[in-house]
Protein backbone atom coordinates (compact mmCIF):
# COMPACT_ATOMS: atom_id res chain seq x y z
CA UNK A 1 0.00 0.00 0.00
CA UNK A 2 0.98 3.51 -0.47
CA UNK A 3 -0.31 7.30 -0.91
CA UNK A 4 -2.05 8.36 -4.09
CA UNK A 5 1.12 10.82 -5.34
CA UNK A 6 0.45 13.97 -7.45
CA UNK A 7 3.66 16.31 -8.17
CA UNK A 8 2.47 19.72 -8.30
CA UNK A 9 5.51 22.22 -10.01
CA UNK A 10 5.76 25.49 -12.07
CA UNK A 11 8.20 26.07 -14.89
CA UNK A 12 8.47 28.71 -17.09
CA UNK A 13 7.62 28.37 -20.73
CA UNK A 14 11.13 26.74 -21.76
CA UNK A 15 10.90 23.97 -19.16
CA UNK A 16 13.08 25.42 -16.32
CA UNK A 17 11.70 25.38 -12.59
CA UNK A 18 14.45 28.01 -11.69
CA UNK A 19 17.64 29.41 -13.17
CA UNK A 20 21.56 28.30 -12.98
CA UNK A 21 21.79 29.93 -9.61
CA UNK A 22 18.98 27.62 -8.10
CA UNK A 23 17.30 30.31 -6.28
CA UNK A 24 13.80 30.55 -5.84
CA UNK A 25 11.87 32.55 -8.04
CA UNK A 26 8.28 33.55 -8.56
CA UNK A 27 7.17 31.79 -12.08
CA UNK A 28 3.30 31.53 -11.42
CA UNK A 29 0.78 34.05 -10.90
CA UNK A 30 -2.03 34.73 -8.28
CA UNK A 31 -4.40 32.46 -9.22
CA UNK A 32 -1.96 29.41 -9.58
CA UNK A 33 -0.69 30.37 -6.12
CA UNK A 34 -4.51 30.06 -4.85
CA UNK A 35 -5.08 26.81 -6.71
CA UNK A 36 -1.42 25.30 -5.39
CA UNK A 37 -2.70 26.69 -1.13
CA UNK A 38 -5.70 24.62 -2.16
CA UNK A 39 -4.67 21.38 -2.84
CA UNK A 40 -2.33 21.56 -0.63
CA UNK A 41 -4.53 22.06 1.88
CA UNK A 42 -6.48 19.09 0.66
CA UNK A 43 -3.76 16.76 1.20
CA UNK A 44 -2.36 15.12 4.21
CA UNK A 45 0.83 15.47 3.35
CA UNK A 46 3.46 17.18 1.02
CA UNK A 47 7.34 16.52 0.31
CA UNK A 48 10.19 18.16 -1.01
CA UNK A 49 14.00 16.96 -1.34
CA UNK A 50 16.61 18.72 0.67
CA UNK A 51 17.95 20.92 -2.87
CA UNK A 52 14.99 22.32 -2.47
CA UNK A 53 14.76 23.15 1.39
CA UNK A 54 18.93 24.35 0.85
CA UNK A 55 17.49 26.48 -2.53
CA UNK A 56 14.13 27.87 -1.16
CA UNK A 57 14.19 27.19 2.53
CA UNK A 58 9.87 26.67 1.95
CA UNK A 59 7.88 27.03 4.76
CA UNK A 60 4.97 24.61 2.96
CA UNK A 61 2.45 25.98 4.89
CA UNK A 62 -0.70 26.32 4.23
CA UNK A 63 -1.54 30.17 3.32
CA UNK A 64 -4.75 31.25 3.17
CA UNK A 65 -6.74 31.92 6.70
CA UNK A 66 -9.81 30.40 4.87
CA UNK A 67 -7.90 26.91 3.78
CA UNK A 68 -6.32 26.90 7.76
CA UNK A 69 -10.14 27.29 8.90
CA UNK A 70 -11.64 24.59 6.75
CA UNK A 71 -8.23 22.03 8.01
CA UNK A 72 -9.52 23.18 11.46
CA UNK A 73 -13.38 22.48 11.22
CA UNK A 74 -12.19 19.04 9.61
CA UNK A 75 -10.13 18.35 13.08
CA UNK A 76 -6.73 18.70 11.09
CA UNK A 77 -2.85 20.33 11.72
CA UNK A 78 -3.36 23.83 10.27
CA UNK A 79 -0.74 21.92 7.84
CA UNK A 80 -0.18 18.53 6.35
CA UNK A 81 2.14 16.78 7.45
CA UNK A 82 5.61 18.00 5.62
CA UNK A 83 8.41 15.70 4.52
CA UNK A 84 12.28 16.54 3.52
CA UNK A 85 14.44 13.62 1.83
CA UNK A 86 17.84 14.19 2.91
CA UNK A 87 20.29 10.68 2.52
CA UNK A 88 22.78 12.99 5.31
CA UNK A 89 20.34 14.57 7.56
CA UNK A 90 21.72 18.36 6.69
CA UNK A 91 18.55 20.47 6.73
CA UNK A 92 19.28 23.22 8.54
CA UNK A 93 18.04 23.06 12.08
CA UNK A 94 16.79 26.53 11.68
CA UNK A 95 14.84 25.63 8.43
CA UNK A 96 11.76 27.02 8.22
CA UNK A 97 9.88 23.69 7.74
CA UNK A 98 10.43 22.99 10.98
CA UNK A 99 10.15 26.09 12.72
CA UNK A 100 6.83 27.63 10.54
CA UNK A 101 3.45 26.95 11.28
CA UNK A 102 1.95 23.85 12.99
CA UNK A 103 1.91 20.53 12.17
CA UNK A 104 4.17 17.29 12.24
CA UNK A 105 7.12 17.07 10.36
CA UNK A 106 9.17 13.75 9.08
CA UNK A 107 13.03 13.86 8.00
CA UNK A 108 13.47 11.29 5.74
CA UNK A 109 17.09 9.88 5.89
CA UNK A 110 19.18 6.71 4.75
CA UNK A 111 21.45 4.62 6.86
CA UNK A 112 24.51 6.76 6.19
CA UNK A 113 22.75 10.13 7.93
CA UNK A 114 25.24 10.97 11.13
CA UNK A 115 23.57 10.18 14.23
CA UNK A 116 24.52 13.71 16.33
CA UNK A 117 22.31 15.58 12.96
CA UNK A 118 19.26 13.16 13.37
CA UNK A 119 19.56 14.00 16.94
CA UNK A 120 19.71 17.58 16.29
CA UNK A 121 16.78 17.22 13.98
CA UNK A 122 14.68 14.88 15.83
CA UNK A 123 13.83 17.77 18.48
CA UNK A 124 11.43 19.06 15.89
CA UNK A 125 10.41 16.28 13.44
CA UNK A 126 10.34 12.90 13.86
CA UNK A 127 13.00 10.87 11.87
CA UNK A 128 12.44 8.08 9.17
CA UNK A 129 15.41 6.13 9.01
CA UNK A 130 15.60 3.92 5.47
CA UNK A 131 17.84 3.17 2.37
CA UNK A 132 21.57 2.40 2.47
CA UNK A 133 22.47 5.97 0.18
CA UNK A 134 19.84 7.44 -0.33
CA UNK A 135 16.59 7.12 0.97
CA UNK A 136 14.44 4.48 -0.15
CA UNK A 137 11.27 5.93 -1.53
CA UNK A 138 9.21 2.68 -1.89
CA UNK A 139 9.80 1.86 2.23
CA UNK A 140 8.92 5.21 2.83
CA UNK A 141 5.83 5.75 0.98
CA UNK A 142 4.44 2.25 2.93
CA UNK A 143 5.61 3.54 6.18
CA UNK A 144 3.51 6.88 5.35
CA UNK A 145 0.23 4.52 4.25
CA UNK A 146 0.53 3.23 7.95
CA UNK A 147 1.03 6.64 9.14
CA UNK A 148 -2.91 7.46 7.71
CA UNK A 149 -0.90 9.29 4.38
CA UNK A 150 -3.51 8.96 1.71
CA UNK A 151 -3.09 11.68 -0.17
CA UNK A 152 1.34 12.72 -0.82
CA UNK A 153 1.60 16.03 -2.74
CA UNK A 154 5.09 16.63 -4.10
CA UNK A 155 6.17 20.23 -4.21
CA UNK A 156 10.04 19.26 -5.99
CA UNK A 157 12.65 19.86 -7.18
CA UNK A 158 13.71 17.86 -10.92
CA UNK A 159 15.93 15.11 -8.32
CA UNK A 160 13.73 13.66 -6.10
CA UNK A 161 10.57 13.92 -9.21
CA UNK A 162 13.10 11.47 -11.16
CA UNK A 163 13.74 9.06 -8.60
CA UNK A 164 9.81 9.17 -8.09
CA UNK A 165 8.92 8.19 -12.08
CA UNK A 166 11.95 6.11 -11.95
CA UNK A 167 10.16 3.84 -9.18
CA UNK A 168 6.81 4.37 -10.48
CA UNK A 169 5.58 5.99 -7.82
CA UNK A 170 3.52 9.43 -9.50
CA UNK A 171 -0.18 8.77 -9.84
CA UNK A 172 -0.31 12.73 -11.31
CA UNK A 173 1.36 15.61 -12.42
CA UNK A 174 0.32 19.06 -12.49
CA UNK A 175 2.31 21.44 -14.26
CA UNK A 176 1.91 25.41 -14.79
CA UNK A 177 3.73 26.69 -17.30
CA UNK A 178 4.75 30.41 -16.99
CA UNK A 179 5.01 33.13 -19.47
CA UNK A 180 8.50 33.74 -19.20
CA UNK A 181 11.70 32.16 -20.37
CA UNK A 182 14.96 30.90 -17.97
CA UNK A 183 17.18 29.55 -20.14
CA UNK A 184 20.18 28.27 -18.99
CA UNK A 185 21.28 24.49 -20.05
CA UNK A 186 22.33 23.33 -16.13
CA UNK A 187 19.17 25.04 -14.78
CA UNK A 188 16.76 22.41 -13.17
CA UNK A 189 13.97 20.98 -15.30
CA UNK A 190 11.03 19.55 -13.74
CA UNK A 191 12.52 15.76 -14.19
CA UNK A 192 16.38 15.61 -14.05
CA UNK A 193 18.06 12.63 -12.99
CA UNK A 194 20.06 10.82 -14.71
CA UNK A 195 16.81 10.31 -17.48
CA UNK A 196 15.22 7.78 -19.09
CA UNK A 197 16.46 5.99 -22.34
CA UNK A 198 14.38 3.99 -23.90
CA UNK A 199 11.19 4.82 -25.42
CA UNK A 200 9.50 1.91 -23.89
CA UNK A 201 10.39 3.30 -20.56
CA UNK A 202 9.04 6.56 -20.87
CA UNK A 203 6.23 6.76 -18.42
CA UNK A 204 3.38 7.66 -20.47
CA UNK A 205 0.84 10.40 -19.29
CA UNK A 206 -2.70 10.79 -20.18
CA UNK A 207 -4.23 14.91 -20.38
CA UNK A 208 -6.93 15.36 -17.84
CA UNK A 209 -7.14 18.88 -18.13
CA UNK A 210 -5.78 22.05 -20.34
CA UNK A 211 -6.48 25.59 -19.14
CA UNK A 212 -4.90 29.33 -19.19
CA UNK A 213 -3.91 29.94 -15.61
CA UNK A 214 -2.70 33.73 -14.95
CA UNK A 215 -0.75 34.64 -17.76
CA UNK A 216 0.24 31.08 -18.38
CA UNK A 217 -1.30 27.39 -18.77
CA UNK A 218 -2.28 24.47 -16.08
CA UNK A 219 -1.64 20.98 -17.15
CA UNK A 220 -3.07 18.11 -15.02
CA UNK A 221 -1.73 15.02 -16.02
CA UNK A 222 -2.46 11.70 -15.08
CA UNK A 223 0.01 8.64 -15.45
CA UNK A 224 -0.79 5.49 -17.47
CA UNK A 225 -0.07 2.23 -15.71
CA UNK A 226 1.46 -0.37 -17.13
CA UNK A 227 0.71 1.17 -20.76
CA UNK A 228 4.02 0.37 -23.20
CA UNK A 229 3.77 2.14 -26.84
N1 LIG B 1 9.34 25.90 -9.77
C1 LIG B 1 8.98 24.92 -8.95
O1 LIG B 1 7.83 24.48 -8.94
C2 LIG B 1 10.00 24.35 -8.04
C3 LIG B 1 11.34 24.67 -8.17
N2 LIG B 1 12.27 24.06 -7.37
C4 LIG B 1 13.68 24.34 -7.63
O2 LIG B 1 14.37 23.11 -7.81
C5 LIG B 1 15.71 23.22 -7.35
C6 LIG B 1 16.00 22.10 -6.36
O3 LIG B 1 15.88 20.86 -7.03
P1 LIG B 1 17.00 19.73 -6.89
O4 LIG B 1 18.33 20.37 -6.79
O5 LIG B 1 16.75 18.78 -7.99
O6 LIG B 1 16.72 19.10 -5.47
P2 LIG B 1 15.55 18.20 -4.84
O7 LIG B 1 14.69 19.07 -4.03
O8 LIG B 1 14.93 17.32 -5.85
O9 LIG B 1 16.39 17.30 -3.80
C7 LIG B 1 17.23 16.29 -4.31
C8 LIG B 1 18.07 15.69 -3.24
O10 LIG B 1 17.28 14.85 -2.40
C9 LIG B 1 18.14 13.88 -1.81
N3 LIG B 1 17.62 12.53 -1.93
C10 LIG B 1 17.69 11.59 -0.95
N4 LIG B 1 17.17 10.44 -1.35
C11 LIG B 1 16.76 10.63 -2.62
C12 LIG B 1 16.17 9.78 -3.57
N5 LIG B 1 15.84 8.52 -3.30
N6 LIG B 1 15.92 10.28 -4.78
C13 LIG B 1 16.19 11.56 -5.10
N7 LIG B 1 16.77 12.44 -4.24
C14 LIG B 1 17.05 11.96 -2.99
C15 LIG B 1 19.49 13.96 -2.54
O11 LIG B 1 20.41 14.68 -1.74
P3 LIG B 1 21.19 13.88 -0.56
O12 LIG B 1 21.84 12.68 -1.19
O13 LIG B 1 22.12 14.88 -0.02
O14 LIG B 1 20.13 13.50 0.41
C16 LIG B 1 19.14 14.78 -3.77
O15 LIG B 1 20.24 15.50 -4.28
C17 LIG B 1 15.84 24.59 -6.73
O16 LIG B 1 16.42 25.45 -7.68
C18 LIG B 1 14.39 25.00 -6.48
O17 LIG B 1 14.25 26.41 -6.52
C19 LIG B 1 11.92 23.19 -6.39
C20 LIG B 1 10.60 22.88 -6.19
C21 LIG B 1 9.54 23.40 -7.02
N1 LIG C 1 3.62 26.74 -7.68
C1 LIG C 1 4.82 27.35 -7.61
N2 LIG C 1 5.05 28.45 -8.37
C2 LIG C 1 6.25 29.02 -8.34
O1 LIG C 1 6.43 30.10 -9.11
C3 LIG C 1 7.27 28.52 -7.52
N3 LIG C 1 8.48 29.13 -7.49
C4 LIG C 1 6.97 27.38 -6.75
N4 LIG C 1 7.90 26.89 -5.93
C5 LIG C 1 7.60 25.97 -4.87
O2 LIG C 1 6.95 26.60 -3.79
C6 LIG C 1 7.71 26.44 -2.61
C7 LIG C 1 7.52 27.65 -1.71
O3 LIG C 1 6.92 27.23 -0.54
P1 LIG C 1 6.54 28.26 0.63
O4 LIG C 1 5.82 29.41 0.00
O5 LIG C 1 7.78 28.67 1.32
O6 LIG C 1 5.65 27.47 1.49
C8 LIG C 1 9.11 26.28 -3.12
O7 LIG C 1 10.00 25.69 -2.29
C9 LIG C 1 8.85 25.41 -4.31
O8 LIG C 1 8.62 24.10 -3.87
N5 LIG C 1 5.75 26.81 -6.81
Amino acid sequence: MRPFVFVNLAMSADGKLSTIERRQIKISGNDDFSRVDMIKSDADAIMVGIGTVLADNPSLTVKSPDNIAKRKNKGLDQNPLRIVIDSNAKTPPDADILHKGEGPRIIAVSDKAPQEKIEALNEYADIFVGGEEKVDLETLMEALSEYGVKTLMVEGGGTLIWSLFKSGLVDEIYTCVGNCIIGGENAPTPVDGEGFIKEDEFPKLELLSLKKIDDGALMRWKVVKDKKH
